[in-house]
């Protein structure tokens, strides 16, 4: 079957379907990464995106759902140069076809991917139609100026109640934006009590679950978008440690009063160079990102820049100069690797005692029984519960 990827330029790609039936509308990107199609396919950053792979050969290794960076793909559409109908791979379970099908989405196969990607680099991502119906290019053309793109994606992807992932270490928050796998994956590896909450929680709220630290995730679309998420960062900084990943260091960035931009073909892939200014060494970064912190937008702030972008310059790091938090542009948790920035994890984790060594006069439940006082109107809680909280 027949499918065809219409670029908001006027650009007609005609292909293979190798995926759904279907039609679909969405930012066309690409991604450099020579291996990881299940992760980038899994990542809900990619919420509302079409992504093309430079990598010519796609599927060789089939498709493994241990592999997967969250319960169902969220991607819009898939764009490779040759789909590899036979995977080799003793993990194996289906073909990246099949997948594709499964969750209604539209693939295309047989396109010159050098040439949408060299379009992409020249023109800026855009707004395109993946289809694999017989429409009319101008009934095609037509759709695609009458479909917006959307603006609601961490609303989409991230989740409607409360879960967690116990652990017998420091409790972790996680406020879930679009969070990869992998994230928790890493906190629960330090036996983090990792408590992941939905991307409206309010400040209040987090509060109340008595958080050793609070962990941004990444996340789809423009920060913008998430104003809500700004007043609750806000709420938080200052007394809990915070760590923010990708969309989370966004928001984070914006909370402190910077601001964010759009890159014209953004970061994705997993060879980014970023450098670490107090120390000077290069880490190899797994990336997936359009939007950026502004660089002259952090003068003035109380933040500091930790980590730039070799390649562009552009931000990979900022820290709070007063307050335990910082956060980075790129994937720590990097599934499907470079590994290289792990360490950030562990980083978190020693922020977090050390804050804790910093104010011990605030044990988790005096905390909370404060906390539920002054959120309660007419609190019931005595000063002597409070004492007794504090022994
Ligand atoms: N992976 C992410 O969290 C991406 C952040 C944001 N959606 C961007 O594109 O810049």
């Amino acid at each position: 079957m027949q499918a065809r990827l219409l670029l908001e330029d006027g650009t007609l790609f005609t292909g293979k379907s190798f995926g759904s039936e279907g039609e679909s509308v969405g930012e066309v990107v690409f991604n450099t990464g020579i291996t990881g199609y299940q992760e980038v396919l899994s990542d809900p950053s990619y919420c509302g995106q079409i992504v093309t792979m430079t990598y010519p050969l796609v599927g060789n290794y089939g498709v493994i759902r241990d592999d997967f960076e969250s319960v169902r793909p969220f991607i819009h559409g898939f764009v490779v140069r040759e789909h590899e109908e036979v995977p080799s791979n003793w993990r194996a379970q289906y073909t990246l076809g099949s997948l594709l099908k499964e969750y209604g989405i539209v693939g295309i196969s047989g396109i010159d991917t050098r040439m949408l990607t060299r379009k992409i680099r020249h023109h800026g991502v855009m707004k395109s139609l993946l289809t694999t119906s017989n429409k009319s290019v101008a009934e095609l053309t037509e759709i695609l100026r009458g479909t917006s793109l959307m603006t609601d994606q961490v609303a989409r992807v991230s989740t409607k109640s409360v879960f967690g992932a116990p652990g017998h270490k420091e409790r972790i928050v996680l406020v879930d934006f679009g969070a990869k796998s992998g994230i928790i994956r890493d906190l629960s590896k330090r036996d983090c009590d990792v408590v992941v909450v939905p991307q409206d929680a309010t400040a209040e709220q987090i509060r109340r679950l008595a958080p050793d630290g609070v962990l941004l995730s990444n996340g789809p679309g423009d920060p913008k978008d998430v104003p809500h998420a700004v007043e609750m960062i806000k709420g938080l900084l200052g007394d809990i440690p915070l760590f923010g990943i990708c969309l989370g260091h966004q928001l984070f960035a914006l909370a402190c009063g910077a601001d964010t931009d759009k890159l014209k073909f953004g970061h994705r892939g997993g060879n980014h160079p970023v450098k670490d200014l107090a120390s000077g060494r290069c880490y190899i970064t797994s990336q997936n990102h359009g939007y950026t912190v502004k660089e002259e937008s952090v003068a003035g702030t109380d933040l500091e820049v930790t980590h730039i972008n070799n390649n562009d310059r552009t931000i990979e790091g900022l820290k709070h100069k007063k307050y335990p938090a910082f956060s980075v542009q790129y994937h720590p948790e990097a599934a499907p690797g470079p590994f290289d920035s792990s360490y950030l994890f562990d980083d978190f984790i020693s922020l977090i005692r050390q804050h804790k060594r910093d104010n011990p006069e605030q044990p988790r439940q005096a905390q909370m029984l404060a906390q539920w006082k002054a959120s309660t109107a007419s609190s019931s809680v005595s000063k002597e519960e409070l004492q007794y909280a504090k022994k």
